[in-house]
C-alpha cells in the first residue's frame, strides 16, 4: 500500500514553504520573489505565497485577489529592477499540474520574453491549446472543465510530458486581442471588478510623476495603474475604445470604494488629450506634478542621452546639452521638445478651457522631491480621503538622495535606476539664460494656477 504522507509533512518538505536555501530578492508579508535556478531568460523570477497552496489547478474564485496580488508584485518588481521595462516584453504564467516541478503555488515571470530561443518559446509558448486568459475565463468552472479534459488527453498522448513539461497559463499583454469587451466582463468576479480610473496625473514627464503614483498606492484607499497606458494620446490605442481602456485598469475589490489612478505623463502636452479625458468623465480628478523648468529639461536632456547611448546613437554623435537647447547663435532653441515641455502655462491653458480648477491639483515636484510627506497629504485632501500615509512609510536614501517606500521588515523599495541618474554638468550662464527664457511662461503659468513656485530666474 502506497505510503501516505500527511499534508504538514508535505508542507515540510516543499522548499517554498521552508524558505531554506532560497535567495530572496523581495518579500512582503504574503509572498517571496526568487530568482528561478534556471533561468529561460536574462530575468526568470517566481513569485510565490508564503502560504502553502498546491497549485494553481486547486484554486478558486477567493484566491482571485491572491493571483491579482502576484501578478502586481512581479511587475513592481520589473518596474523597479528594470530599466526602460517594456511591459510588451512581459510575460507571465503558471506550471499546470502534473507538469509542475514543486508543488507549491508558483508565478513565473518572464522578461524580456522575446530573449527567449525556440525551445524556450515552445515550453511557454502563449495563446496555444493550453492558454488560459485567467481574467476572463480562467476562474469560471466550464473553462476548467474544459481545460483539464484538454490537459488529460494531452498527457495520455506520446512524449508529451518531454516537450510540454512546463505548462503556462499566459496573461496577455495589454493592447492584445481586447477590441471588444462585454459590459459582463465588468465584474470579473464577486469580488472584484475593472472601473475606468477616478484620477488621472496627466505630468509632467520628468517631474516626478512615477514617485508620485508609487507613493500615492502606498494609500489603502488608493490602486495604481501600473503601466503608462497611453490611451488618450496613442490613436492606435484610442481606436480600441473606452473598453479596451477599462481591461487595462487593475482589478479592485467590489464593496471597497478604491480610488484607482493611471499615470501617463505624454497626456499633459498632447493636445487632443483634454477633451478627451472630458468626454470620457468631465469631473474626473487631474494631478498634474511640476519642476522648475530647467530641472525638468536637464532630467529630460539625461534621459534622452542615456536612451541614445544604450541604442548605440547610431552614427550619429549625441548632441550636447548646450547643442540641444541653443541655437548656434545663443538663443534658446523654443522648437525642441525639452525646451517646450517645460513651458507649462501654454498646455495647462488647454486643460482649464474644459475643466474646473478644483478638479485639478497641481503638486510642487521640488518640493515633493525634498519632503513628499506634506504633498501626499495635499492630494489626500483633494481625492476626499482620509489622511493614512504617514512618515513611517518612507526612509530617506542617502546614496540615491531621494525618499523610498518603507516595507514591511524594513527594507526599501526605491525607485528604479532610471530615476535619479547623474545630471550633466551644465555652465552657469546657459542655466541663467534658459531661466530667463522660462521668466514670463513660469507667471503666466503662475497666474492660471492661482499659486506661485519657489523658482530663481536666474
Ligand atoms: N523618490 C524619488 N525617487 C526617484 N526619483 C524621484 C523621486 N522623487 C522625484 N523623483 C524625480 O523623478 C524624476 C523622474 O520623473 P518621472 O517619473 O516623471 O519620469 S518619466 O516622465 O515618467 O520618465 C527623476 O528625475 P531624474 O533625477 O532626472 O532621473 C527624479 O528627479
Amino acid at each position: 500500500m502506497a505510503k501516505l504522507i500527511s499534508s504538514k509533512k508535505l508542507i515540510k518538505m516543499c522548499i517554498f514553504c521552508s524558505q531554506e536555501k532560497l535567495s530572496i530578492l523581495f518579500q512582503d508579508e504574503k509572498f517571496l520573489l526568487i530568482k528561478d535556478i534556471r533561468p529561460a531568460t536574462e530575468h526568470h523570477y517566481l513569485v510565490i505565497p508564503k502560504e502553502h497552496y498546491s497549485n494553481i489547478k486547486y484554486l478558486n474564485q477567493q484566491q482571485i485577489p491572491m493571483i491579482e496580488n502576484m501578478k502586481q508584485i512581479a511587475q513592481d518588481f520589473l518596474q523597479t529592477n528594470v530599466s526602460d521595462f517594456d511591459q510588451n516584453n512581459l510575460r507571465l504564467g503558471f506550471h499546470w499540474s502534473p507538469f509542475n516541478t514543486i508543488d507549491h503555488l508558483h508565478l513565473h515571470i518572464l522578461y524580456p520574453y522575446r530573449q527567449m530561443n525556440w525551445l524556450q518559446n515552445l515550453i511557454f509558448r502563449p495563446n496555444s491549446y493550453w492558454f488560459i486568459d485567467v481574467e476572463r475565463h480562467f476562474f469560471t468552472s466550464l473553462c476548467l472543465i474544459t481545460f483539464i479534459l484538454i490537459v488529460l488527453i494531452l498527457i495520455s498522448t506520446n512524449n508529451f510530458n518531454l516537450i510540454f513539461r512546463h505548462q503556462f497559463i499566459i496573461w496577455p499583454n495589454p493592447g492584445l486581442d481586447k477590441k471588444s469587451v462585454n459590459e459582463t466582463d465588468r465584474i470579473i468576479s464577486n469580488e472584484s471588478q475593472k472601473v475606468l480610473p477616478h484620477c488621472i496625473i496627466v505630468g509632467v514627464r520628468k517631474c516626478g510623476t512615477r514617485a508620485l503614483l508609487e507613493f500615492l498606492d502606498i494609500h489603502p484607499q488608493i490602486t495604481k495603474v501600473i503601466n503608462e497606458i497611453h490611451f488618450f494620446d496613442d490613436e492606435k490605442h484610442y481606436n480600441l475604445g473606452l473598453e479596451w481602456y477599462r481591461q487595462q485598469m487593475p482589478a479592485i475589490p467590489i464593496n471597497q470604494s478604491n480610488i484607482v489612478i493611471e499615470k501617463t505623463p505624454a497626456y499633459f502636452v498632447t493636445e487632443s488629450v483634454p477633451e478627451r479625458i472630458y468626454a470620457m468623465n468631465a469631473s474626473i480628478k487631474i494631478i498634474l506634478i511640476v519642476r522648475e523648468p530647467v530641472v525638468r529639461l536637464i532630467s529630460d536632456y539625461a534621459q534622452l542621452a542615456s536612451n541614445r547611448m544604450k541604442g548605440g546613437g547610431g552614427q550619429r554623435r549625441i548632441e550636447t546639452f548646450e547643442e540641444s537647447v541653443l541655437y548656434p547663435n545663443g538663443k534658446v532653441n523654443s522648437s525642441y521638445k525639452g525646451i517646450r515641455i517645460s513651458m507649462y502655462a501654454v498646455y495647462f491653458s488647454r486643460w482649464i478651457k474644459l475643466f474646473s480648477k478644483n478638479q485639478i491639483h497641481v503638486v510642487d515636484g521640488d518640493q515633493f522631491v525634498y519632503d513628499p510627506l506634506p504633498e501626499l497629504k495635499k492630494i489626500e485632501t483633494f481625492l476626499g480621503l482620509p489622511h493614512l500615509i504617514g512618515h513611517d512609510d518612507f526612509i530617506y536614501n542617502v546614496t540615491k538622495g531621494f525618499y523610498c517606500i518603507r516595507l514591511a521588515d524594513n527594507q526599501e523599495k526605491c525607485l528604479n535606476k532610471n530615476k535619479g541618474r547623474r545630471h550633466p554638468d551644465i555652465n552657469p550662464v546657459i542655466i541663467k539664460r534658459l531661466r530667463k527664457f522660462y521668466e514670463p511662461y513660469n507667471k503666466f503659468f503662475f497666474s492660471l494656477v492661482g499659486r506661485s513656485f519657489n523658482w530663481p530666474n536666474r
